[in-house]
């Protein structure tokens, strides 16, 4: 398994139905859980299954997180280090209900249920009779239900971590709400024969927050690195650091987006769609800043630069490259559609993207410029703020002839 560039054609893929999960949301908890809305989970998972059928059409193999975990859940080891992780990376990690939470997830929850439970998040109900009394948390339930989080944003697989070249690089999610979801990764790569010769590019959590969103890798060791809401000039510095010294990469294209909830992620207003063309919301080249990293004399050099399109084409490679922008040349209509997922468009080959059907200045803008675009239907999953980009972690694609 190996990816080394954004656009080789997929031929293995990481994604997560949406699930109980999203029914576990209440409008006290969706600022927190990083949500605006509520999807509606039937139709959620019918727009997830005409996804991964569009995937699957293509000769794509489709991996679900949950069901990989499962296989592991049979060993009664890997359960527990399962369970053990996943309280280390929650808020239970110092509390007095862990050892109860503990012994529920291991004795009472059916191995096989282990991990969509841990999805769907865990009441302070559900623990109760493994608790001698009754404590103060308990008699907060009704205001405040949950001893582990539910993990709504479980769906945007593309966030937890982004192959380069044949190794994993495990996000460190910013956000607490987040940090549960990479851990399921560290421990799937650890244990799942699916991952035999794989490895993390590194073991250790990063100190800050870096995303899989905020991760293009656009040519065979040449990155793009988005420095967002998300993604901090620490976390870049070490992973240039590690990835330069490694001698994986030989440049590192930074584009600084405004830090705003609706651009979350780079991928969420710039990807590639082709071998030198890509899509960016229009809405944002004004306020972008740009900066190259190169390793000189076993240090990490940073500089300023301007030219988005010259900046990428030297990244690629090739003479020029092409900017399509999305919206159709209407600001109103690009900003709408942005908040959309627009540009998150997933591409399963040079030239050919999955987009929501929703985007259609977008898709007409891409289509007249001869790119493929299969559509796909996700009004209920766009209401967790991502697209097909979002909620897919490729794993395997071919190499660019
Ligand atoms: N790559 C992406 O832009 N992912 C979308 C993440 C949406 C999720 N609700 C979040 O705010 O983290």
């Amino acid at each position: 398994m190996k990816v080394e560039s954004e656009v080789g054609r997929l031929q293995a893929v990481l994604l997560h139905r949406p699930g109980p999960e999203l029914e576990n949301l209440v409008p006290r908890d969706l600022e927190r859980l990083l949500f605006e809305e509520i999807p509606w989970l039937p139709q959620a998972r019918r727009e997830h299954a005409g996804f991964a059928r569009q995937l699957e059409a293509l000769g794509v193999h489709v991996y679900y997180v949950e069901d990989l975990l499962r296989d592991l859940a049979r060993d009664p080891e890997l359960r527990e280090e399962m369970v053990e992780s996943q309280l280390e990376a929650s808020r239970l990690r110092r509390d007095p209900a862990r050892a109860a939470v503990r012994r529920c997830l291991l004795e009472e929850v059916p191995p096989e249920e282990l991990p969509d439970r841990l999805i769907a998040g865990i009441t302070k109900e559900a623990v109760r009779r493994w608790k001698q009394t009754p404590s103060l948390s308990d008699l907060t339930a009704p205001l405040n239900p949950f001893y582990l989080d539910p993990l709504p944003s479980m769906y945007f697989t593309r966030d937890h971590g982004a192959m380069i070249g044949p190794n994993l690089l495990v996000s460190q999610m910013t956000h607490r709400a987040r940090r549960r979801e990479t851990a399921f990764l560290r421990t799937l790569l650890r244990h799942h024969p699916l991952f035999q010769g794989v490895k993390a590019w590194w073991e250790e959590p990063l100190p800050t927050g870096i995303e899989g969103g905020d991760i293009l890798a656009v040519a065979p060791s040449a990155l793009v690195l988005g420095l967002s809401e998300r993604t901090s000039e620490a976390a870049i510095e070490v992973v240039a650091e590690r990835l330069f010294a490694a001698g994986a990469l030989r440049e590192i294209l930074v584009l600084q987006i405004p830090s705003r909830r609706a651009f979350m992620h780079l991928d969420t207003v710039f990807t590639m769609v082709d071998r030198e063309r890509f899509l960016i919301y229009p809405g944002i080249e004004e306020r972008l800043r740009l900066f190259r990293l190169a390793f000189d004399d076993g240090r990490v050099r940073a500089e300023e630069t301007t030219d988005l399109a010259r900046s990428l084409a030297r990244l690629v490679g090739v003479d020029r490259v092409e900017l399509l922008r999305s919206g159709g040349d209407d600001p109103i209509t690009a900003a709408r559609e942005q908040w959309a997922d627009s540009t998150n468009v997933l591409a399963v080959a040079p030239g050919q993207v999955i987009a929501y059907d929703r985007n259609e200045a977008t898709n007409r803008t891409l289509q007249r410029a001869g790119i493929e675009v299969l559509e796909i239907e996700g009004s209920e999953l766009v209401r967790g703020r991502g697209g097909p980009r979002c909620m897919s972690l490729p794993l395997d694609r071919l190499p660019l002839g």
